[in-house]
């Protein structure tokens, strides 16, 4: 949510997003950057028990250096550094937060949304134990690609299956982009269910409507839960027995059936939590 946008930063106390990002970049204007910086760096606490992180401006740009000073000493739970493009970025913001006295806590989030960064996803993952998330940024990707915006992002589909290969390889969380139309659920809710297929751990939200159906598509529905049940009873009474493999429902389930259905019911026990 935009930094300078005070209405929505009050609102999001009361809003059932899992994490916030309080923007400092693209969401705000050059004339209310210090404005906003001051502001954000003054809420991290306010939001309870969410994981409530700082969107700084670009390594490149007049506002970085600041932004990181003051988001090291407000010790939110990550700060969301734009346009990283390369593990030398990544060191560099890290070294950056340890000078600036940041919590161990304080993990780093890269967007990755620039041709450079796809083709470099895997180091920029690997590059620190700091970083835990990738968040894509589809628009700006668009953009450098000279993409139309299309339904089922055709386009961007390479540079979104390089990222989840990275985030995979390396045991990171993957965010997926925005959806930049605010009033087409249908379409939003389309994208949240690709994303989701792909494998997106979540999706980067931009407006309070898309909070419930992003919520509803990423969660396991009751339907899997009970189906990741029976994958575990039907497996252990087979194993029991000595045999490594089983059928559910006319289908094969091995051992790593098993794991995936362990996942599913950790998801949603950590979502009840
Ligand atoms: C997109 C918006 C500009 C739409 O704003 P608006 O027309 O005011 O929306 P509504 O009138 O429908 O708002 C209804 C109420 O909800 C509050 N609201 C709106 N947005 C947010 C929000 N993000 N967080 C919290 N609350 C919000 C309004 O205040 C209204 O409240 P009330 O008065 O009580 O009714 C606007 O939604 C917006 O600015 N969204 C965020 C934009 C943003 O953060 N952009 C930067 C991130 S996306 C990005 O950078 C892409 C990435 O880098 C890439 O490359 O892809
Ligand atoms: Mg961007």
């Amino acid at each position: 949510m935009p930094g300078a946008n005070e209405r929505a930063l009050e609102k999001a106390k009361g809003l059932a997003a899992d994490a916030l990002i309080l923007d400092l970049e693209d969401a705000v204007a050059p004339d209310a950057k210090e404005a906003a910086r001051e502001r954000v760096c003054g809420m991290v606490g306010e939001y309870g028990d969410r994981e409530v992180t700082i969107r700084l401006n670009g390594l490149e740009t007049e506002w970085h250096d600041a932004d990181l000073r003051a988001a090291a000493q407000a010790g939110p739970a990550a700060v969301v550094v734009p346009k990283v493009n390369s593990a030398r970025d990544v060191h560099n913001i890290e070294r950056a937060l340890e000078l600036g006295g940041a919590p161990d806590t304080t993990k780093i989030w890269a967007m990755v949304e620039t041709p450079v960064a796809m083709l470099h996803a895997e180091e920029i993952a690997a590059a620190s134990e700091r970083l835990t998330v990738l968040v894509m940024g589809t628009n700006d990707l668009a953009k450098e690609l000279h993409a139309e915006s299309v339904p089922g992002r055709a386009p961007l589909l390479g540079g979104l299956s390089l990222c989840l290969l990275a985030a995979r390889a390396t045991g990171k969380v993957i965010l997926d982009g925005v959806y930049n139309d605010v009033k087409d659920v249908e379409g939003f809710e389309a994208e949240c269910l690709q994303g989701r297929q792909f494998g997106f751990d979540g999706k980067t939200l931009i407006h309070p409507g898309q909070i419930e159906p992003c919520n509803r598509v990423f969660a396991p529905s009751e339907a899997e839960i009970e189906q990741a049940r029976k994958i575990i009873a039907a497996f252990e009474e087979a194993r029991a027995e000595g045999r490594g493999v089983v059928t559910v429902d006319g289908r094969m389930i091995e051992n790593l059936h098993v794991d995936n259905a362990q996942r599913i019911l950790a998801l949603a026990e950590a979502i009840g939590a």
